[in-house]
């Protein structure tokens, strides 16, 4: 798992082997210790170099022995010998050096890297701090300010930035092997006092107390109860504060509380699931390892609106050809300004040319004419769509697939109106399109293999989490938050306030509450999706009950007013002005929520947020257990992915499914029999047969549940 090999006559070369990326196993950690100890006993070495197989330095411990217990050596001693050894050692960094590939690099007394390498020290979004000296060399060689920000943030930074923080001494573009082989000879017999960083003073800050209180405040907001960037910004204070071991132990301590938590094996399972979904499978049997995707060099934009803007804009940047199609002239101008001032701004940002000239504009559907897929992004409004989906079926060359950023609408029946089904497939995007890392990929009952399989690889270039589910109302993301929303209705009903029940959400880790989110993508935008789907009592009605079962008219209600969100500065919250982002709470909502009850003899009670939780949670999670049980999900890892990079779901609480194994199965069914019990006119609460069985079965793992799943659609 490590070789050593004499070149040039004095220097040992180490070489980590460990495929794909040259992580810290067990038996790596062994070759690094054997390897090292053989080097620095040999008498003919004179100088040491550390690279990594197939142009990738390392990628840090092995994230899959996490959560078994550890073997192997640990590598802080073998780091101490490195350091203090007077044969230079000099990492030579290519592909990635992450995590404890980094710390390893910080023990070296030199760091060459290849200028398209990437550095940093991830641990934080694995729920860890980096715990093999990293959080304790870092600040001792680029400052406080500067490793705070990469540890808490666990961004990977280029050669050029590292080189710049003073992280490597030099960047090359030739062999880094071979430059730092000649490099390590140059300073063989040299001393390297001024080179081991553990001995350096942390560069001096004035006023600490008060710089570690603003960052402990603002990394905290941000965390939204995640614990380990708070436990980071405590490691790098101690490497502020304390002699170096005194600041190595209280590294360790931070370090073992992280590694055992549910938080770490949340955001490892995240880790894992975001690589698993792009292994998608079909319910035919169809899979991504035995499907070719078609190349696309050239894509078409149809409807500028916010949409079809950002979903230029994430074609263009994924080095597509585009064609944005609008026919309103007004709109088509209004795009092209905002599109290329975020192209500019964009490749600003990154010191690189922008990508306008990939995009030309039409206000004629014709001119995608020759284009090998085409994006339709018009207003959510079942009509237009189905006349764009006749049109492009007519103009479009053979073979071009046709896709559909709807979020609502039936895929079928968008395909079923064009020559060849089988080339249409839903991209459900996420707003701001060339933000959002979640694609939604829709398969149709006739979608073929082929046309998935080039849609995920559209998606993988766009840099989208991308994952394939089956057509159902609202797809999967949507159709879980029904329930969720539904219940927040309820609550208010019940005597919640909007407030209550977001404060609840947020302090469960999302970055903002149910009728918070509402009222910023505007309160009407369900409103239309309710009355489409149930036009019985659209306006005025007050029913409680719809076809025998609860409902609330609460959000109808509230529209009815007029009070669409932040963006008309009224909603569930009040705003300064339209538009405004602060939102406070309303007595009017508080008034109108009095009445409401008053009005249907309903007599508010306490509620604390442990009811909102279940309540609002439970429910989204038994949707999710229908969808898997339908197959519409392959697996708990795509409907997590889903709500973790679409829905703001809390990384380190891992997505719904894998919560719920978390909270346990048998509690979750106990606590939805509950409240069935209390409400049986409520469906959502009925809990899902597969919910059952699992519990039956013992609670399998979150990765074994899709054997029972296979099980029971086996027996069907
Ligand atoms: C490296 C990447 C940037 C590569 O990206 P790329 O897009 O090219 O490829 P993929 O992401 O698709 O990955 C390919 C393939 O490889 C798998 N993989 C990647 N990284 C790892 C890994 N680190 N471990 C295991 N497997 C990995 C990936 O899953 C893919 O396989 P699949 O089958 O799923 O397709 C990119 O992969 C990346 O960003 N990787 C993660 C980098 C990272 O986060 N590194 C940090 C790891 S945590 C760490 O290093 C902690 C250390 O600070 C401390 C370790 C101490 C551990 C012991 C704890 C006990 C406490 C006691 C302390 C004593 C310590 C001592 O003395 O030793």
């Amino acid at each position: 798992m490590a070789q050593f090999t004499l070149v040039s006559g004095s220097v040992g070369l180490i070489t980590l082997q460990n495929p794909p990326v040259n992580a810290l196993s067990a038996a790596t950690r062994q070759g690094i210790v054997d390897m090292m100890n053989k080097a620095l006993n040999d008498p003919e070495v004179k100088s040491v170099v550390v690279c990594g197989q197939n142009r990738i330095f390392c990628g840090g411990a092995d994230i899959k022995e996490f959560g078994t217990k550890i073997s192997g050596p640990p590598l802080i001693p073998t780091i101490h010998t490195i350091e203090a050894t007077n044969k230079p050692v000099v990492a030579a960094i290519e592909g990635s050096a992450l995590g404890g590939g980094l710390e390893l690099a910080l023990g070296c007394h030199y760091r060459i890297a290849h200028s398209k390498a990437r550095l940093g020290l991830p641990e934080v979004t694995l729920g860890l701090l980096p715990a093999i000296g990293g959080s304790q060399r870092l600040p001792r060689l680029i400052g406080v300010p500067a490793a705070i920000e990469l540890i808490t943030t666990g961004r990977h930074i280029t050669a050029a930035e590292a080189l710049q923080l003073g992280l490597v001494d030099h960047v090359t573009r030739s062999s880094t092997v071979d430059e730092a082989i000649k490099f390590a000879q140059s300073v063989e017999g040299k001393s390297l006092d001024s080179r081991r960083i553990s001995n350096y003073p942390c560069p001096h800050l004035p006023d600490l107390d008060a710089v570690f209180e603003g960052v402990m405040q603002e990394v905290r907001q941000k965390a939204h109860g995640a614990i380990a960037p708070i436990a980071c910004v405590q490691a790098v204070r101690a490497a502020a504060t304390l002699p170096y071991l005194e600041g190595m132990e209280i590294e360790r301590q931070l370090m073992e509380t992280l590694f055992t938590s549910s938080q770490a094996r949340a955001l490892q399972y995240t880790f894992f699931a975001q690589r698993a979904v792009s292994r998608w499978s079909m319910p035919s049997g169809a899979r991504w390892d035995t499907s070719m995707p078609k190349p696309v060099h050239k894509a078409a934009v149809i409807g500028l609106g916010t949409m079809g803007r950002g979903i230029t804009v994430a074609l263009a940047q994924a080095g597509l050809s585009v064609v944005a199609v609008e026919t309103q002239e007004k709109q088509l101008k209004e795009a092209k300004l905002v599109v290329s001032g975020i192209l500019e701004r964009a490749a600003q940002r990154r010191g690189m040319a922008p990508t306008l000239a990939k995009i030309t504009y039409s206000h004629d559907i014709r001119a995608v004419a020759d284009v090998d897929l085409v994006i339709e992004a018009v207003f959510e409004d079942e009509a237009l769509k189905e006349k764009v989906f006749q049109q492009l079926s007519a103009v479009c060359k053979p073979g071009t697939f046709l896709c559909t950023n709807t979020s609502s609408l039936d895929v079928d029946h968008l395909a079923s109106l064009t020559h060849n089904p089988e080339l249409v497939v839903g991209m459900h995007f996420f707003a701001p399109a060339h933000v959002m890392k979640l694609l939604e990929v829709v398969y149709g009952s006739k979608s073929s293999p082929e046309a998935l399989a080039t849609v995920m690889q559209l998606g993988k270039r766009m840099g989208k989490v991308s994952v394939a589910v089956g057509n159902c109302w609202g797809f999967v993301g949507n159709r879980m938050l029904k329930p969720y929303m539904e219940q927040a209705f309820y609550l208010l009903e019940e005597g919640a306030t909007p407030e209550l029940v977001d404060q609840a959400l947020v302090e469960f880790g999302f970055p903002m509450g149910v009728f918070r989110m509402s009222d910023l993508s505007g309160t009407d935008v369900y409103w239309k999706i309710r009355k489409e789907a149930e036009p019985v009592g659209a306006s005025g009605q007050e029913a409680r009950v719809r076809k025998g079962l609860r409902y609330s008219p609460l959000g109808d209600l509230l529209c009815e007013q007029g009070r669409f969100g932040q963006k008309t500065g009224q909603g569930w919250y009040q705003y300064d002005k339209p538009g405004s982002r602060v939102a406070r709470p309303d007595p009017w909502v508080h008034n109108f929520l009095e009445e409401y009850r008053a009005r249907h003899g309903l007599v508010a009670r306490r509620i604390d947020h442990a009811e909102v939780l279940e309540r609002c949670l439970y429910s989204l999670i038994n949707e999710g257990f229908r969808i898997l049980e339908e197959g519409i999900a392959a697996g708990p890892e795509d409907i997590d992915m889903i709500y973790v990079f679409g829905y703001g779901w809390p990384k380190h609480r891992g997505g719904p499914m894998f919560y719920a194994s978390m909270v346990g199965l048998a509690k979750i069914l106990e606590r939805l029999e509950h409240y069935h019990r209390a409400h049986p006119d409520v469906p959502f609460m009925q809990p899902c047969s597969l919910l059952r069985k699992l519990v039956t079965c013992g609670s399998p793992p979150v990765h074994k549940w899709k054997d029972v799943i296979k099980k029971i659609h086996s027996q069907l």
